[in-house]
């Protein structure tokens, strides 16, 4: 799909596919394109170019509507004088679904104790666990989550992950969208990370944390300077990292260390690191972030 506003483009000839049984993380930079993606699979937006299909059909031509496919795309969407009760109501009747599934889903959200209490004293946690709830109301197969954990407390983001890996588990389709690496780690099985609208990859975590940069050592001495030097006339890069420690690519552990008891100079500690995935998406969107401190576009 592609979707011009204006001059901007947004999303950029952008194609992928969203397996069942699986998370997949939706993953980009602020301003990447992930809403406007989302809101075209839902036929919220109209894209300027290209489809988006669900189970091989548009997700307009879909008559179950919340039973085919739940979505929480911004969670402060409710009407602030509703209590949670009202607002999934309202849903309910208006997809045709069962009442007691209100009650259901409020227990499953963590909000059956707020139930009657005004949606406009909400905390933004809250607001994203009554649009979670939304989502799970019709026991939809399909689920997308646009930045669910944002303002959610450590307990929340907790629960909010085994949520996704059980509906996954289940056999669902689960797309979440974030813009941090480490929200995903530990919640996604495959990665759709995007750039200004355009798809950087597509691949399983695991393919994507083996992109990250090589290794590199981390080695502390009371001499860095000397161990710098030695390392550079082998080949290496050395770069200081505080005080006593360097960050050495292009050599491993086992060399410098080596090298070090040849020119005998002490370690402190000698430590590979691999590249987090944090690293490997920062790496790879670092000329896609739209936005970024001290730029002056
Ligand atoms: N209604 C609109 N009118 C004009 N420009 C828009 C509109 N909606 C989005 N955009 C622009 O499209 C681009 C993509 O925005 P979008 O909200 O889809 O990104 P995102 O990846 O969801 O970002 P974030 O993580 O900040 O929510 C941005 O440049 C944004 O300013």
């Amino acid at each position: 799909m592609t979707k011009r506003y204006g001059h901007v483009l947004a999303v950029n000839d952008l194609s992928f596919t969203v397996p069942p049984g699986q998370v997949t993380g939706f993953l980009g930079p602020n301003g990447a394109g992930k809403s406007t993606t989302m809101r075209m699979i839902l036929g919220l937006n109209r894209p300027s170019a290209g489809t988006a299909t669900i189970d091989g059909r548009p997700f307009s031509e879909r008559r179950a509507g919340l039973r085919h496919v739940g979505a929480l795309l911004d969670a402060g969407d409710v009407h602030p004088g509703r209590n949670a009760v009202a607002h999934l109501s309202a849903l309910a009747r208006g997809n045709g679904l069962p009442r007691r599934r209100v009650r259901q889903v409020l227990e499953e959200v963590g909000l059956a104790g707020a139930a009657r209490r005004r949606v406009g004293g909400f905390s933004l946690g809250m607001r994203q666990r009554l649009g979670i709830a939304s989502a799970l109301l019709g026991d939809p197969p399909v689920l997308m989550f646009d930045e669910p954990v944002n303002g959610l407390d450590p307990e929340g983001v907790r629960w909010v992950r085994d949520l996704f890996r059980r509906l996954a588990a289940e056999g669902r389709t689960v797309l979440v969208s974030s813009h941090l690496m480490s929200e995903m780690q530990n919640t996604a099985d495959r990665l759709v990370v995007v750039g200004r609208g355009s798809l950087i990859a597509e691949e399983t975590v695991a393919e994507f944390a083996a992109r990250g940069t090589r290794a590199r050592v981390t080695v502390r001495t009371p001499e860095p300077a000397r161990l710098a030097a030695a390392l550079t006339a082998a080949g290496a890069v050395a770069a200081a990292d505080g005080h006593e420690a360097l960050t050495v690519t292009g050599l491993p552990a086992a060399r410098v260390g080596d090298l070090a008891l040849a020119h005998r100079i002490p370690l402190h500690e000698l430590t590979t690191r691999t590249a987090s995935l944090e690293e490997a998406f920062m790496e790879l969107t670092a000329d896609q972030a739209e936005y970024r401190a001290g730029d002056r576009r």
